[in-house]
C-alpha cells in the first residue's frame, strides 16, 4: 500500500482488518520498521491517533517524531499564491517536501474548516501532502475522512462475532459543528462489509449520497434502533446547509431506554465523546468504546505494516531522509 487515505488504497480490506486482529494478539511480531522514522503533523487536536499510532509504530521497531503545526512549529500557509504578510511564515509547499525528507511515513491530520464544502472536499492540504512527499502519506483524519478510525471500527465490529450484524449509525447533539470525516468514512467502510446498514439522524443532517449508497436512512431513531446489533453514535453538521448546526434537540442523545430497544447492541463511538450530550453516562459505562479506542494500536499497526512493505520494495522513494537520519 503507498498511501493510506481511505478505503479505495486498500487492495484487501478484509486481510487488513485481519491483520489488526493478528497484531492485537502478537503485537511484537516483526520490526519491519527498524530505523524508519513515522513523522506526524498535526493541524488539530489528537489523544488517541496520537498515541495510538506512535505506539503501533513502535511495536514496530520505528522512531516517532510528532509536530503540532502551528504549536510547536511554525504556523503553515497552505493556500497557493498568497502574499505572506500574516502571521503564518512557513509555506506548505516547502515544509512537505522538507518533513517527508526527514522521515518514512508522513502522517498529517486536517480537520475540515466547515466554511467552504467545496474546499473541505477539495482535501486541499491532503492533496498537498500527497504531491509534495516523497514518502508514503497517511492520513490521521482529513477533512472528510477518517480512515484509521474506520478500519478499527470495522475490527472491533467484527470482534463481536455477529453474522450480517444491523449496524445503526446515529447522529446525537452536540454544542459544536463538527466535521462529517468520521460518519463518512464509517459508512465508506461498513457499506462494503455484511452489515445491513442504518442511518438516523434529524432532517437536514442528510450526508453524502457517495458514502450512504448501500444504506437505509430512517428519520425515526426508536425504530431504528429496533434489532440493532451495534448503535455508532457521533455528531456531525449539516452537509447541504455546509458546516451548520440545524439541530440541538436533546431527545436524540442516546439513553439506556433507547438502548433497550435493541438486540442487546454494543454502543460505539469514536471519541472524544461528551457525556450526557451524545449519550448517558450508564450508555458509555457500559459500551465498547475503551475497547474501540484500544484497538486503534492494532489498525494502525496493520496500515504501518503495509506502508513500510511498500517502502521496503521502493527503497529509492526517499534519497534524502533515511540515509541521513542514519
Ligand atoms: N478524531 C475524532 C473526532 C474529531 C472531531 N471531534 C471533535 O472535534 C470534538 C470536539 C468537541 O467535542 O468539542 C470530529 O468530530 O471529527
Ligand atoms: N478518535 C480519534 O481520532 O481521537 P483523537 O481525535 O483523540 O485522535
Amino acid at each position: 500500500m503507498k498511501q493510506f487515505t481511505s478505503i479505495h488504497d486498500v487492495k484487501n480490506v478484509d486481510a487488513l482488518i485481519e491483520k489488526a486482529l493478528f497484531f492485537k494478539q502478537n503485537p511484537i511480531h516483526s520490526y519491519i520498521g527498524e530505523r524508519k522514522v513515522l513523522g506526524m503533523v498535526f493541524f488539530n487536536p489528537s489523544l488517541r491517533t496520537r498515541m495510538s499510532t506512535q505506539k503501533a509504530a513502535y511495536n514496530l521497531g520505528m522512531d516517532v517524531i510528532a509536530l503540532n503545526a502551528g504549536a510547536d512549529g511554525w504556523a503553515i500557509e497552505t493556500k497557493d499564491g498568497v502574499i505572506m504578510n500574516g502571521d503564518k511564515p512557513e509555506h506548505i509547499n516547502e515544509a512537505v517536501q522538507i518533513m517527508s525528507s526527514y522521515c518514512d511515513i508522513l502522517g498529517v491530520r486536517t480537520f475540515a474548516g466547515l466554511k467552504n464544502r467545496n474546499e473541505d472536499y477539495a482535501e486541499s492540504i491532503l492533496t498537498k501532502f500527497l504531491e509534495l512527499s516523497s514518502v508514503p502519506v497517511l492520513s490521521l483524519e482529513s477533512s472528510t475522512l477518517h480512515p484509521l478510525q474506520s478500519l478499527t471500527d470495522m475490527m472491533t465490529i467484527r470482534e463481536n462475532g455477529i453474522k450480517k450484524p444491523k449496524v445503526v449509525l446515529t447522529w446525537a447533539p452536540h454544542p459544536k459543528a463538527l466535521p462529517q470525516a468520521v460518519p463518512n468514512s464509517f459508512l465508506q467502510w461498513v457499506t462494503k462489509s455484511d452489515a445491513e446498514v442504518v442511518v438516523t439522524h434529524p432532517e437536514g443532517y442528510e450526508l453524502d449520497i457517495q458514502f450512504t449508497q448501500g444504506a437505509t436512512i430512517e428519520y425515526d431513531q426508536n425504530k431504528a434502533f429496533e434489532g440493532a446489533d451495534i448503535i455508532y453514535a457521533k455528531n456531525w453538521s449539516s452537509y447541504s446547509a455546509y458546516g451548520q448546526i440545524l439541530s440541538t434537540d436533546r431527545s436524540w442523545m442516546v439513553t439506556k431506554e433507547k438502548m433497550a430497544l435493541t438486540n442487546n447492541a454494543s454502543f460505539m463511538h469514536c471519541l472524544p465523546i461528551r457525556r450526557n450530550m451524545i449519550a448517558t453516562d450508564e450508555v458509555i459505562n457500559e459500551s465498547q468504546v475503551i475497547n474501540q479506542a484500544g484497538n486503534r494500536v492494532w489498525a494502525a499497526q496493520a496500515v504501518l505494516n503495509e506502508l513500510l512493505n511498500y517502502e521496503k520494495e521502493n527503497p529509492n522513494i526517499n534519497e534524502q531522509g533515511s540515509i541521513a537520519y542514519r
